[in-house]
């Protein structure tokens, strides 16, 4: 098969995780006899210097034009610091959702059994965990009105939803249920807010199309709760877009790192796959981080938007090999792991290419 993929590589270790990434794209079609051509595109900080927009129009017309989007990570000290400035690398990612449509945003929680130990929840409360996340991507808080009143000493992001963009999210979600365990969890905070309560009115519609499906709200401080004192007690969850955000980095820790979750953002064309983590400032540069995020988000490139099965499940054999042969970058590592299994970012690639 031929496909079109747009690298974007963006800001920190999303630079240095998005170039495994690519590598084990080549590999995929050396191996399986595909042609994957490449473009780049800027986006964040590093279109900031280069242009002055976090997110220049040829960035759009690129992905637009493409089969699939690999993206890595924005972000820089100097804005996180900077609450006043205007343009921000964060900017141009909310842009790129927006303007291509990319309303759910599936993040897949799959514990590693050879990383049992590298996550900080105990292991008999984590064997087996397998969650899949379906955050809407599009809406809610982070694109309400915003603003200052008055003489700037309040300010207000507008939580909002229509029905449309709930019901959306809400059919992805359900039809992933069918295909897995057949439970959904609905998260919000209805007992408060009036976007959560039309949130949990549209899930309850959609709900009745889904017999077979069972179904549960829970409130998200409740959630965040459950999720690390009883992981497996999830299947799919749906949920907005500010709680999405935070509820999969905690769940980050059922799979042992940041560094291990990869994510698929689908709407109606193309489809932008990234792995949830940021450009980590604080180890940017130093070949250390974990590029198997990015690497993940490769084989969900690979399944959801060219329907390359095998390929996909080629890619996660490789990396369970890789976890198996005990190899481990910093981050999943523990005090048990020799030195010299433990690897940096480039080596961990070699490591998975040479299983593939
Ligand atoms: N999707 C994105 O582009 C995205 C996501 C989150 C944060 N950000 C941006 O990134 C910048 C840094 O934010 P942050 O530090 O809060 O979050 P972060 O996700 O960048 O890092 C959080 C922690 O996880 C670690 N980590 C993250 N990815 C890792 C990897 N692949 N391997 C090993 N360790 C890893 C980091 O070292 C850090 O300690 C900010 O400017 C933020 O806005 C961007
Ligand atoms: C950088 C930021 C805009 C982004 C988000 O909040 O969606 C990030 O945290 C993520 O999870 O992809
Ligand atoms: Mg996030």
């Amino acid at each position: 098969m031929k496909k079109h993929i747009v690298v974007i590589a963006g800001d920190g270790i999303g630079q240095e995780v998005t170039t495994v990434g690519k590598q084990v794209l080549d590999r995929i079609a050396e191996r399986f006899g595909h042609e994957f051509t490449y473009d780049e595109a800027l986006i964040g900080h590093a279109a900031i210097e280069a242009t002055g927009n976090p997110l220049p129009e040829e960035t759009i017309t690129k992905s637009k034009q493409s089969d699939a989007i690999l993206f890595g990570a924005v972000g820089h000290p100097k804005y996180d610091n900077d609450p006043s400035a205007k343009v921000r690398p964060e900017q141009g990612l909310l842009g790129i959702r927006k303007a291509l449509g990319l309303y759910a945003n599936l993040r897949p929680i799959k514990l590693f059994d050879e990383l049992l130990q590298a996550s900080s929840i105990k292991p008999e409360f984590l064997q087996g965990a397998d969650i899949l996340f379906f955050r809407e991507l599009t809406g809610d808080v982070y694109f309400g009105e915003k603003g200052r009143r008055d003489d700037g000493n309040t300010a207000y992001d507008l939580m909002i939803y229509s029905r449309y963009e709930v019901e959306r999210i809400a059919v992805k979600a359900f039809d992933a249920a069918m295909t897995r365990r057949k439970k959904l969890c609905s998260v919000d905070k209805a007992n408060v807010l009036e976007s959560s309560r039309l949130w949990r009115e549209v899930v309850q519609d959609v709900a009745k199309r889904y017999p077979e499906v069972e179904v549960e709200h829970q409130f998200i401080d409740t959630a965040a709760m459950l999720l690390i004192k009883d992981p497996r007690r999830f299947d799919v969850v749906v949920t907005g877009n500010l709680f999405g955000d935070i509820l999969t980095d905690e769940a980050s820790q059922i799979a042992g790192s940041m560094g291990m979750l990869a994510s698929a953002s689908i709407g109606d064309t193309t489809g932008l796959y990234e792995p949830i983590h940021g450009s980590a400032h604080d180890i940017t540069g130093k070949g250390v981080a974990n590029p198997l995020a990015s690497v993940l988000s490769v084989a969900l490139m690979l399944e959801i938007s060219f329907g390359m099965k095998a390929e996909a499940e080629a890619v996660v054999d490789a990396i369970d090999q890789v976890l198996k042969a005990g190899f481990r970058t910093r981050d999943i590592a523990n005090a048990n792991t020799p030195a010299d299994l433990i690897l940096g970012t480039e080596a961990m690639g070699k490591q998975v290419l040479s299983k593939l």
